[in-house]
């Protein structure tokens, strides 16, 4: 049988009507839950200049779990507990997967080939998949002997030049991603790849400010001339350090491979499996290599350091943290021995002291906004395509019901047996969520892990003296960015043993 034009006309009418209708019907739905918006700017005067994990957490307590926005027609939606995070950015990942413009970083600055600012599709799977190959957790043991050296080294910094602790922490990640990723042997605190790396991570994640650029994003097109419009400059200013990332150490490694002294790592694998399948590695394909290697090195570092700095900040509010892990290290090992990853295990203690740094000050306290790429309904709630969702792990993660007291430092509420009201595990929260979850999380866990336990065996961590041999009060004091920076007290490390001085000389 012959459709005529006619019969696609009227079939096509019937289903816009169709799909109108339902939209409606959809759209009668209320929103979530949230402060009263105004005309046109709608609730562009409720969000806060910083620190939006607490306001949000503030809603929570008149409008509940689900708090929904207008700001200038765009929605947000901010989830606050971790069922309906399940629910939504787990259950219904299908939807709840995609990344808003993120006009600032992407276009503006262009970090575009960060996988983070990727929407959901064929792209971001590969990129994925990339990061699953080298970080998946059956693969993470084979980066622990590296690991275990670098961390000498760091222990090494911490006693020759202890008020500097900060730099020698930060090298530490550094120095064992690029390792992974390039076979690069990084030289000191100062490498100049580690300090792109961080460099990158501060600039490119500098989300939360620009993202009125997402609710105008016409404004990326306004002369640099234009009052107010100064970023617009200063962004070309960053392209630079944008294409440095990408590709200075990816092409080190190139030249290495060329002279046929590079050692085996992420670069080399890839670029040689696809020279093995397709002959070639056209510039496509390197840029898809060079691009995701360099993800993973600006992303291990100031992320892993940041923990670490954590735990040497509880360290110093509370001694008895670390005489309780100093304690089940010397019981376990004996005095002086450095710990291994073979001895996990036999360290709960210590296991607990990780994963209450991860969970006390999370680094990245409100995820990396995901984005709905289709409407959805939720307990009756209409939450359309498009909105911003922001999932809140510091709110998550102070829940006073299953953290209680949950601003003190309290590793041993790790340590109990699990209960059905008990700590949910910071992996499923600290990381982000569904299908954009963290993909270096494993890895992170081992490099946190090997540093604290580590640093433990081998240090007493006090608080430096002022002039009057008065101790001077750590500094607790986080940026208020997406991804946090802690600064450095005041401290110094003295080590425990003679033995462990030997070790680290
Ligand atoms: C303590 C250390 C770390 C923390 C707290 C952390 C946290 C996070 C969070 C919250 C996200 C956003 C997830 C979401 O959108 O739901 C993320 C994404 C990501 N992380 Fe990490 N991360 C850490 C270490 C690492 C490491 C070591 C690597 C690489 C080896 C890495 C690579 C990535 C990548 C590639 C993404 C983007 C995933 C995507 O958009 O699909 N991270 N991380």
């Amino acid at each position: 049988m012959l459709i005529s034009f006619s019969d696609v006309i009227f079939a096509s009418i019937v289903l816009t009507i169709l799909v109108f209708f339902l939209r409606r019907r959809k759209r009668t739905l209320p929103y979530p839950p949230g402060p009263k918006p105004y005309p046109i700017i709608g609730n562009a005067l409720d969000l806060p200049e910083s620190h939006l994990w607490l306001k949000a957490g503030e809603w929570s307590k008149t409008y509940g779990d689900l708090v929904f926005l207008k700001v200038f027609g765009q929605p947000m939606l901010f989830i606050n507990s971790y069922e309906v995070v399940f629910e939504l950015l787990e259950k219904r990942s299908g939807i709840y997967s995609s990344r808003p413009p993120f006009t600032m970083s992407k276009d503006l600055r262009q970090f575009d080939w960060i996988l983070s600012f990727f929407p959901y599709g064929e792209r971001m799977r590969k990129y994925r998949a990339i990061f699953h190959k080298f970080f998946q957790p059956i693969v993470i043991p084979e980066y622990h002997s590296v690991m275990e050296n670098e961390v000498i080294k760091m222990l090494r910094g911490l006693k020759e030049d202890p008020e500097q602790y900060e730099k020698h922490v930060r090298r530490f990640p550094g120095a064992v991603i690029m390792k992974n990723v390039y076979g690069y042997e990084v030289q000191d605190e100062k490498d100049p790849y580690v300090a792109m790396g961080e460099a990158c991570i501060s600039q490119a994640f500098d989300v939360e400010d620009y993202l009125f650029l997402d609710f105008f994003p016409w404004m990326r097109h306004l002369p640099e001339w234009f009052p107010g419009a100064s970023f617009i400059g200063e962004a070309k200013e960053l392209r630079k350090l944008s294409r440095a990332v990408q590709f200075d150490a990816h092409n080190m490694t190139k030249e290495r491979m060329k002279r046929g002294d590079a050692p085996e790592c992420m670069t080399t694998v890839l670029l040689e499996d696809h020279r093995e399948k397709e002959g070639d590695v056209d510039a496509e394909e390197d840029l898809h290599i060079a691009s995701a290697s360099a993800l993973a090195y600006a992303a291990a570092v100031d992320t892993t350091a940041s923990t670490i700095m954590t735990f040497i900040l509880a360290a110093l509010l509370d001694p008895e943290i670390q005489e309780k892990g100093q304690e089940e290290l010397d019981r376990v090992l004996g005095k002086g021995t450095l710990p291994t990853f073979a001895d996990r295990g036999s360290l709960p203690y210590v296991q607990a002291i990780c994963f209450e740094a991860i969970r006390w000050e999370p680094i990245v306290p409100i995820g990396l906004v995901h984005a709905t790429s289709a409407d959805d309904v939720y307990n009756g709630q209409f939450i359309p395509a498009g909105t911003m969702v922001f999932g809140n792990a510091w709110h998550i993660l102070h829940d006073p019901v299953r953290f209680p007291e949950p601003d003190k430092f309290k590793p041993e509420r790790w340590l109990g047996p699990e209960t059905e009201n008990g700590p949910i595990p910071v992996q499923k929260v600290a990381f982000g969520f569904g299908r954009r979850i963290c993909p270096g999380r494993h890895w992170a866990d081992s490099a946190v892990f090997i540093a604290v336990a580590s640093i433990l065996a081998s240090f007493n961590i006090e608080r430096a003296k002022d002039a009057n041999g008065v101790p001077i009060p750590p500094t607790h004091n986080y940026s208020a960015k997406t991804v946090r920076h802690l600064d450095p007290s005041k401290c110094v490390f003295t080590p425990r043993t003679s033995k462990v001085l030997d070790t680290v000389r």
